[in-house]
């Protein structure tokens, strides 16, 4: 039998085709302690596919966290408009994960209790919140540490901690604020491998979360990513977005060292590395 509209699910509602993510012509003016407006992020077009990991980079203080707020819908945009899932953002809403530079654990909890923080407050019972708590811990590497509190584990460790926190509560937006900065290069390189399997994009029919990650690192922006988008210098807004068709599973050590990858690294920073000098001309990276 035909019914005529066969590009529907089992419940007969047509399939969501809209994008993970979009922001739509978004600026953000901030009113400074004097009185001043600020504005951080203007006019900015930027989409994220479903499942597409993509990695914004651009000179310091341009805007970069200030764009993800508003994804986060920690903030409004002043103007324009934020879309996930093609429903305008208003507010925190469930399905949106984030990891920041800083980590965000209770230091007077233990590891798993961080773990369970989560799913015990959106009222998963404890048993439940327990068991998925363990299961990331070991998906982590970290089951045998369950019982220690966060001041007696290593950065990376701690790291480890805070992917499994957000994890657990099975994003479908990722939102990463230049989360392994505050790590050593080897530590750092370990766990953007770690983020990669834990993310499992690129997979034949994955269902991975759709990633905004932020970095001042253009070296980890192409080895994680699926587009690189290039900021400019603040107000911030999208100056280029430059696909990065290196095949996965990816090792980020290995990849960058491939003749592929130091192209596309040389590509991106000819338009990255601009927008770095004319920041540096403003001095604005001793005062952001
Ligand atoms: N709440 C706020 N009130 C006023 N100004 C703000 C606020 N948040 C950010 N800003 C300003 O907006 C600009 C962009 O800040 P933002 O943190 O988004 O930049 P960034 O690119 O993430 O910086 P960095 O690379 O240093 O992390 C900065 O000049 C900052 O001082």
């Amino acid at each position: 039998m035909n019914s005529g509209t066969l590009d529907t699910t089992h419940s007969g509602t047509p399939p969501d085709r809209n994008p993970a993510i979009e922001l739509r012509g978004a600026s953000k003016v901030f009113r400074t302690p004097s009185g001043a407006e600020h504005t951080a992020v203007r006019d900015l077009d930027l989409t994220v596919g479903r499942g597409e990991f993509v990695a914004v980079v651009g000179p310091t203080g341009c805007g970069k966290s200030t764009t993800l707020t508003l994804v986060s819908g920690l903030e409004e945009p002043t103007e324009g408009e934020v879309l996930i899932g093609g429903d305008p953002v208003t507010g925190i809403r469930p399905e949106v994960g984030f990891v920041f530079q800083q980590d965000a654990v209770f230091p007077w909890r233990t590891v798993l209790s961080n773990v369970m923080a989560g799913p015990r407050f959106r009222g998963v019972p404890k048993a439940e919140a327990r068991e998925r708590a363990l299961d990331w811990l070991g998906r982590v590497g970290l089951a045998a540490f369950a019982d220690r509190y966060p001041h007696q584990l290593s950065g990376g460790m701690r790291k480890r901690v805070a992917l499994a926190q957000t994890f657990v509560g099975d994003p479908s937006i990722l939102l990463m604020d230049e989360p392994f900065s505050a790590l050593d290069v080897q530590t750092r390189a370990l766990m953007s491998d770690e983020l990669l399997e834990l993310w499992g994009g690129g997979r034949p029919g994955g269902t991975a979360a759709s990633v905004v990650f932020v970095t001042h690192d253009l070296e980890e922006a192409i080895a994680l990513a699926d587009k690189v988008v290039v900021m400019t210098a603040g107000p911030a807004t999208v100056k280029e977005v430059f696909p990065v068709r290196l095949p996965r599973p990816r090792k980020v050590e290995s990849i960058r060292l491939e003749a592929e990858f130091v192209e596309i690294y040389r590509e991106i920073w000819s338009s990255l590395g601009e927008e770095v000098r004319i920041t540096r001309e403003r001095g604005a990276d001793r005062v952001a």
